[in-house]
C-alpha cells in the first residue's frame, strides 16, 4: 500500500467542482482523448454521431478516473514533488478517501456505459487500461523499476484501440499499429520531462531512469528510443493507416524529433544548466505536437479513404 503519512494540508473547506476536475488530469487526458477519437473515426465502420460522442465521453471519463486513482495512490509522493504539490490531495482540498471513491465510481460508470453504448470489447478494453495504469503502473512498476514507463506506457497507448473497438467491435492490425506508435513515443516524451524537472522524482524516491542510471544514461536512452520510434513511425506510412499525407507529416516531424534527441544526447549537465534546459523543454513540447500531428494525419488519411480520394 501507499504510505498514507504524507504531509497534506488539513481539509478546511468543502471541495469545489474545480478540485474534482483537477483530479482527472485534464491537460494530459486531452491528448489521450484525441488519440481515442482518431481510433474511432479512422475505423472503417461508420458510427452514429451520438454513439460516437458518448463513446469519446466515456473514454474521457475513464481516463480521468484513472488519473484520480493515480493521485489517490500517489498522494504521498505528490506531496513531496514541487510539480505536484498543488494537486487537490496534497493541497488539502480533497481527502484521499473522496478521491478514491470518486475515481472508482467514475471508472465503473465509464466502463459499463461504454460497454452499453458500443460493445463489451470496448468496455473491457477501457477497464483493462484503467487497471493497467492504476494497478500495474502506479501501484506496482512506478516504485519498483526504472523501466516503469516503458512497460506502464502501454496504458497510454490503448485509447486509439479502444476508440477503434468502440466503432468496429474488433482489434485489428490497424489499431495495433496505432497502439505501437504511442507505446514507442512515451519513453522519450517522459524522460525529457524528467531531465528538466531535475530532482523531483529523486526527492520522492521514485526509481526513474534519471535517478537510477543518471542523466547521461537518460540522454542516451532518449536518443535510442527516438531512433526506434522514427523507424516505426515512417514504416507505418507504408501500412493501411498511412499514405502520402501521413508520410509527409512523419518525415518532417521525425527529422525534427531526431534532431532534438541528438541535441539532448550531445549536451552535458553544465550546458543544460546554462540555458535552463531549453533544449529538453523544447523537445518535450515537440513530443506533444509529434503525437498530435501523427494522429491528425492518420485521421486525414482515413477521411480521404472514406471519400475515395487518392493522393
Ligand atoms: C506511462 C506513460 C506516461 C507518463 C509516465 C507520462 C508522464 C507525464 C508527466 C509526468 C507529465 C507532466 C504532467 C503534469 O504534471 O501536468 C506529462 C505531461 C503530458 N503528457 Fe504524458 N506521460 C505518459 C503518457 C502520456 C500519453 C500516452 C499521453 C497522450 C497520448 C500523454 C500526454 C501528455 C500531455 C498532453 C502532457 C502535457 C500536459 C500539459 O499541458 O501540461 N502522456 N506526462
Ligand atoms: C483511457 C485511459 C484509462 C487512459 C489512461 C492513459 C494514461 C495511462 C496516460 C498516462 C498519463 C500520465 C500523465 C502518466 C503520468 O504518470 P505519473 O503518475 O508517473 O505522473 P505524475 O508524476 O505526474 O503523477
Amino acid at each position: 500500500m501507499s504510505d498514507t503519512s504524507f504531509d497534506a494540508k488539513p481539509i478546511e473547506n468543502e471541495a469545489q467542482f474545480g478540485d474534482f476536475f483537477a483530479l482527472l488530469k485534464p491537460r494530459v487526458m486531452s491528448l489521450v482523448v484525441f488519440t481515442a477519437f482518431v481510433g474511432l473515426l479512422a475505423a472503417p465502420t461508420p458510427v452514429h454521431p451520438f454513439i460516437g460522442f458518448c463513446a469519446i465521453l466515456f473514454i474521457a471519463i475513464g481516463g480521468g478516473a484513472s488519473g484520480a486513482l493515480n493521485m489517490w495512490y500517489d498522494s504521498d509522493i505528490d506531496a513531496v514533488m514541487r510539480r505536484t504539490q498543488s494537486r487537490p490531495i496534497p493541497a488539502g482540498k480533497i481527502s484521499r478517501e473522496e478521491a478514491f471513491g470518486f475515481g472508482l465510481t467514475l471508472s465503473v460508470f465509464s466502463c459499463v456505459f461504454l460497454g452499453l453504448a458500443t460493445n463489451w470489447l470496448a468496455g473491457g478494453l477501457l477497464a483493462f487500461t484503467i487497471f493497467f495504469y492504476v494497478v500495474i503502473y502506479t501501484m506496482w512498476l512506478k516504485r519498483l523499476t526504472p523501466q516503469n514507463i516503458v512497460i506502464g506506457g502501454a496504458a497510454g497507448a490503448f485509447p486509439p484501440m479502444i476508440g477503434w473497438a468502440a466503432a468496429t467491435g474488433e482489434i485489428t492490425t490497424a489499431s495495433v499499429l496505432m497502439f505501437c506508435l504511442t507505446f514507442m513515443w512515451t519513453p522519450p516524451h517522459f524522460w525529457a520531462l524528467c531531465l528538466f524537472m531535475r530532482s523531483d522524482y529523486d526527492d520522492a524516491g521514485v526509481p526513474m531512469l534519471t535517478v537510477t542510471h543518471g542523466r547521461p544514461a537518460t540522454r542516451r536512452h532518449i536518443l535510442g528510443y527516438t531512433v526506434l520510434l522514427a523507424i516505426l513511425a515512417i514504416a507505418l506510412g507504408f501500412t493501411q493507416v498511412g499514405g502520402t499525407v501521413y508520410l509527409t507529416v512523419a518525415v518532417v516531424l521525425n527529422a525534427l524529433f531526431l534532431k532534438g534527441a541528438f541535441d539532448i544526447y550531445r549536451r552535458d549537465e553544465d550546458m543544460a544548466e546554462a540555458d535552463n534546459f531549453a533544449v529538453e523543454r523544447k523537445f518535450f513540447k515537440l513530443s506533444l505536437l509529434y503525437l498530435f500531428a501523427h494522429f491528425g494525419a492518420i485521421l486525414i488519411e482515413a477521411g480521404l479513404d472514406k471519400f475515395g480520394v487518392a493522393l
